[in-house]
């Protein structure tokens, strides 16, 4: 218990940065909701003024003294709790603003690893959810925890002042109250700590299917989905509905006692007006005081539960930035010679996924500047994983990979990934314009070097046809391109940073007969004059390339020509022939023989 008490403190001081540069701020909220909340207790010692002078003595000038002060600290008590709400705005929403920043800046710089291991709704949830959780207790708990504790105190000593044996009695319902909320408090932890990872879950769910709607839709999966997704949704409100269960069973001890200890007083105090020991304006007083305080007294359990809460939404938070970043640029980076030639090689490159299991088994493989090799080898085999490795989505586990002779470890990451330009099997196209698409590539160039580029991509025809040609919004919330526009596209990315080395994984994977040629003779112009690695499934690819490389069981086991591995590597042969839709191994191999 004191361990997870430990622990809820060490998480929420981590906090203490991000709320230092608006300390001032902080400050003047804590001071007036604190000036706030004593203007409330003072108006009973008025009372009591009131009730033991005036009224007793029937003396009705002194009487409207009195309540022109009850007004004064009535309206005061308004005015600085509109400071608070006023002023704690600011400081909240940016501590949120900047934490939400550092996720997203954590998330770009995390490696690809990362985010294969982690679902996209866990993320989303961490950066939408938890950190509102957050701001809440900058605008409200933290204050309130502080100020409301401190009331209480104060609180307990005025109607110790009154009269200790009130004192006793109010206690007798306090302290219970507050050991009551502590235990609940630990409960609660652990349910709102679920409660936010299913919700997570939840969210993921809901973003897969938004995303995959297509094929939900073309394969009759939505009723399934469903009913996933309901499953899912009963556990949250399940575990939703325990969290109240435990605050419903805490609301009712925090309403109950407070009931029994002024019911005490009233009993007490009645006895004390009786015998004599005390007066009217006492008791009622230290009733008025009492009634006061129900709420810092009450709120107290909600607010440990508040804590709690983003104690957990802050370790949700941190698990993600604490994560490290593996994929690093070199405290010193090395410079490439200039020119860049482009002498790519492979040197006993391995490489093993965190479960262990190795794809790469000692890859070596020379690519001479300005040629263009293709990858071949069976599903799995890990050619994917291989291209990766070159502008280091991930890092080889071991060997190495050069550029020119220098390890592309030793570039720095920004040097790297402008020498080696990339296309992926799957072209992701982002929500905005033709040019902000293509100068993914390369932020810093003009309009005309994503001409260019499109031009080398032969997708200048079809873009300059958009409606609003370059400027035209493509993407998820923009107009549809087919399968071979989106190719080119991502094509021109590659190349619009004139990279001297790209690496393409499979550009003609999933395109029909017809756009595939229009890719091919786009790819043809694209692997001009750089040395290119291109992953290649089809015949057609293959034949793009200077020579061939062929990945089995982790390791190149061949490399030549394209007729050279046809002639003499029957693996070869039996890996095209099963993609060959076209017959046109089949057509080379029978002319081969002929000849
Ligand atoms: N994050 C991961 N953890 C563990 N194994 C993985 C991970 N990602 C991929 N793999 C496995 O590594 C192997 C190589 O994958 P890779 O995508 O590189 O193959 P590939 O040759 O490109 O396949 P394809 O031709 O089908 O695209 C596969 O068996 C795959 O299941």
């Amino acid at each position: 218990m004191s361990d997870q008490r430990n622990s809820t403190i060490r998480t929420l001081r981590r906090l203490w940065p991000y709320v230092r540069p608006h300390r001032a701020r902080m400050a003047v909220v804590l001071a007036a909701t604190m000036l706030a909340m004593l203007c409330g207790l003072g108006i009973p010692l008025l009372t009591q003024r009131i009730v033991d002078g005036p009224i007793q003595n029937g003396d009705t000038a002194t009487l409207w003294w009195l309540v022109l002060g009850v007004l004064v600290l009535g309206l005061a008590e308004a005015g600085l709790f509109y400071v608070r709400r006023k002023v704690v705005a600011r400081p909240a929403a940016q501590v949120e603003a900047r934490m939400r920043f550092d996720l997203y800046q954590r998330l770009q710089r995390l490696p690809v690893s990362f985010h294969d291991r982690w679902q996209s709704g866990q993320l989303l949830s961490r950066a939408t959810n938890d950190l509102t959780t957050v701001r809440r207790f900058v605008a409200f708990a933290i204050i309130f925890l502080v100020v409301n504790s401190l009331v209480v105190l104060i609180g307990l000593g005025i109607i110790a002042a009154l009269s200790p044996w009130l004192l006793v009695v109010a206690l007798c319902g306090a302290l219970p109250l507050i050991v009551i909320s502590f235990f609940f408090e630990s409960r609660f932890k652990v349910v709102a700590r679920k409660a936010q990872d299913q919700s997570g879950d939840l969210t993921t769910t809901v973003e897969e299917s938004v995303l995959g709607i297509r094929v939900l839709k073309a394969f009759g999966r939505g009723p399934e989905l469903s009913k996933r997704f309901l499953a899912q949704a009963r556990e949250l409100r399940r575990t939703e509905l325990h969290k109240v269960s435990i605050l419903a069973a805490l609301w009712s001890v925090l309403i109950v006692l407070p009931e029994l200890s002024i019911a005490g007083m009233l009993g007490v105090g009645a006895a004390g007006i009786v015998n004599g020991s005390m007066t009217v304006g006492t008791l009622v007083a230290a009733v008025a005081v009492s009634a006061y305080l129900r709420w810092p007294i009450d709120s107290i359990g909600w607010l440990l539960a508040e804590t709690n809460q983003t104690a957990s939404a802050l370790e949700r938070y941190w698990e993600v930035v604490d994560e490290p970043v593996t994929v690093t640029g070199p405290a010193t980076p090395a410079a490439l010679p200039s020119p860049v030639r482009g002498h790519v090689r492979f040197e006993g490159v391995r490489f093993a996924f965190e479960d262990g299991r190795e794809v790469l088994k000692g890859v070596d493989l020379d690519l001479r500047p300005g040629e263009t090799v293709a990858l071949v080898g069976a599903t799995g085999s890990g050619k994917t994983t291989l291209t990766a490795l070159v502008p280091r989505l991930a890092d080889a586990t071991g060997g190495r990979i050069t550029i020119d002779g220098v390890d592309v470890r030793d570039l720095s990451l920004e040097d790297l990934r402008t020498v080696v330009g990339t296309a992926f099997e799957e072209p992701v196209l982002f929500s905005a314009s033709v040019t902000e698409n293509v100068a993914l590539g390369a932020p810093d160039v003009g309009e005309d070097r994503v001409r260019e580029a499109l031009r080398v991509a032969k997708a200048e025809e079809f873009v300059d046809a958009l409606p609003w040609g370059l400027a035209t919004r493509i993407g998820e919330q923009g107009l549809s391109l087919s399968g071979g526009q989106r190719q080119r596209l991502a094509l021109a990315r590659a190349v619009v940073g004139k990279p001297s080395v790209l690496v393409l994984d499979d550009p003609l994977s999933a395109l029909d007969v017809h756009t595939e040629a229009e890719v091919e003779a786009a790819l043809r112009r694209v692997l001009r004059g750089v040395t290119a690695l291109v992953v290649a499934h089809r015949p057609s690819t293959v034949q793009l390339a200077d020579r061939v490389a062929m990945l089995s069981d982790g390791r190149i086991t061949a490399f030549g020509t394209h007729r050279e591995l046809l002639e003499h590597n029957e693996e070869y042969r039996r890996l095209l022939s099963s993609s060959d839709h076209d017959g046109q191994v089949r057509d080379q191999v029978e002319e081969e023989v002929a000849s």
